[in-house]
């Protein structure tokens, strides 16, 4: 199965919308179930073939978007923002430089509407006692003018009065992975097709700003910035990506909360310094994440000790190699038994590689991404 057609199978079936779909995706499971069992392909050679891609996937053909393309945003005033949302009613989240609002408006003016007509929107409303708010503000209207990747939230929109910035995004109808990974008991829990997809949208975006002319990082990736649409497709939230310049440094980061410093390569922990690398290995905490449905910082036993760095590789192969014993008990369920020990050993690999505490012997994004591609071809 390419992945374009397990998308479309996922989709349907996601959507529940007829029988039909999902007898079909129950008939490909056990038929999936037998290929599984007479696989002879090992997780080893999967390995070697997926994990030794060279330079050349940078040009592969997943690397789809464009980073030319200059959006029509639309300025908006503050009282249609206020409409749009009726005064900032129903909260979607909260980050550090915000909440994000709800609101609703009209398809192709972008005019503000009524709750339930017109198109939904995301809109971010920046603390304006925060510092580097204008800044951050600022920044991610100039890069997302520019970019352009099918999984990446879309920037529709800008506002600026007084101290007060706002930013207005597509709407992303199931909010954000760490919610259907670590808050299950509100929302479905996520199968094993659909979870793969998403990795793979994520991934195909990190890959394309990692080989863009321009490199872009995303410097704080997690769980909870994987957003997705409302047929699961994966979606990063723009919030933090920057430029890879020489300059690119946090000088905060060691003040980060331990959750996401869970996240945060060792060489980044003690420099502070961004890199393609940093946001491989960040990646490979997060496909553990989905892998376990344990959050990173349980596995790491996070105190708020700097000195735990030392350990944290060892514990995150330890989790990667004893998937059997830590596997998501929801997952459980979704896999194929037979060559389930070559899958787990296939996804060891590659999240032992990405979080390898040296930064030259991680894969790059592109080889992630073929790795995930084979995964769906191979194992679903
Ligand atoms: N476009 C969107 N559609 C739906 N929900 C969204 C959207 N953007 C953000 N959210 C929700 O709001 C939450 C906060 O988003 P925000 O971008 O402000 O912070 P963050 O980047 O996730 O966190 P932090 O800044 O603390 O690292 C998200 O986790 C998500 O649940």
């Amino acid at each position: 199965m390419n992945t374009s057609e397990l998308e479309m199978e996922i989709e349907n079936y996601e959507n529940g919308k007829d029988d039909i779909a999902r007898n079909r995706h129950q008939e490909k499971k056990s038929s999936s179930i037998k290929r599984f069992v007479n696989l002879t392909v090992t997780a080893q050679t999967i390995s070697a073939r997926a994990l030794s891609v060279n330079t050349d996937a940078k040009t592969s053909k997943f690397i789809i978007g464009s980073m030319s393309v200059t959006a029509n945003l639309k300025e908006f005033i503050l009282t249609d923002l206020e409409r749009a949302t009726s005064n900032f009613e129903e909260v979607l989240g909260k980050g550090s430089s915000g909440k994000v609002f709800k609101g609703w408006v009209h398809e192709n003016t972008y005019a503000p509407s009524t709750p339930n007509i017109g198109l939904p929107i995301a809109v971010k409303r920046f603390i304006p006692e925060r510092t580097q708010g204008h800044a951050e503000w600022q920044m991610e209207i100039d890069l997302l003018r520019e970019c352009n990747h099918p999984n990446l939230v879309k920037l529709l929109g800008y506002c600026s009065e007084g101290r007060e910035h706002f930013l207005v995004y597509e709407y992303m109808q199931n909010r954000d992975l760490d919610t259907h990974i670590f808050k299950w008991e509100i929302y479905q829990k996520l199968h094993w097709e659909v979870r793969l997809k998403i990795l793979i949208g994520a991934a195909r975006c990190l890959a394309f700003f990692h080989t863009a002319k321009q490199i872009v990082v995303c410097r704080d990736l997690k769980t909870s910035r994987i957003l997705l649409d409302e047929n699961f497709n994966a979606k990063l939230s723009p919030h933090q990506l920057t430029r890879l310049s020489l300059s690119s440094k946090d000088t905060d980061v060691t003040t980060r909360s331990a959750a996401t410093l869970c996240y945060a390569a060792p060489e980044y922990v003690k420099s502070g310094i961004i890199s393609l690398e940093t946001d491989v290995y960040a990646f490979g905490v997060v496909l553990m994440e989905i892998m376990t449905g344990i959050r990173a910082d349980e596995m790491l036993h996070f105190t708020d000790s700097i000195t735990y760095y030392n350990d944290k590789e060892k514990r995150l192969v330890h989790y990667a190699t004893s998937l059997n014993t830590y596997l998501d008990p929801w997952l459980d369920d979704n896999f194929p038994g037979g060559a389930r020990s070559q899958l787990f050993a296939f996804i060891a690999s590659l999240i032992t590689k990405c979080v390898d505490s040296s930064p030259s012997n991680r894969p790059s994004m592109s080889e992630v991404v073929e790795s995930l591609e084979l995964i769906a071809v191979e194992f679903i």
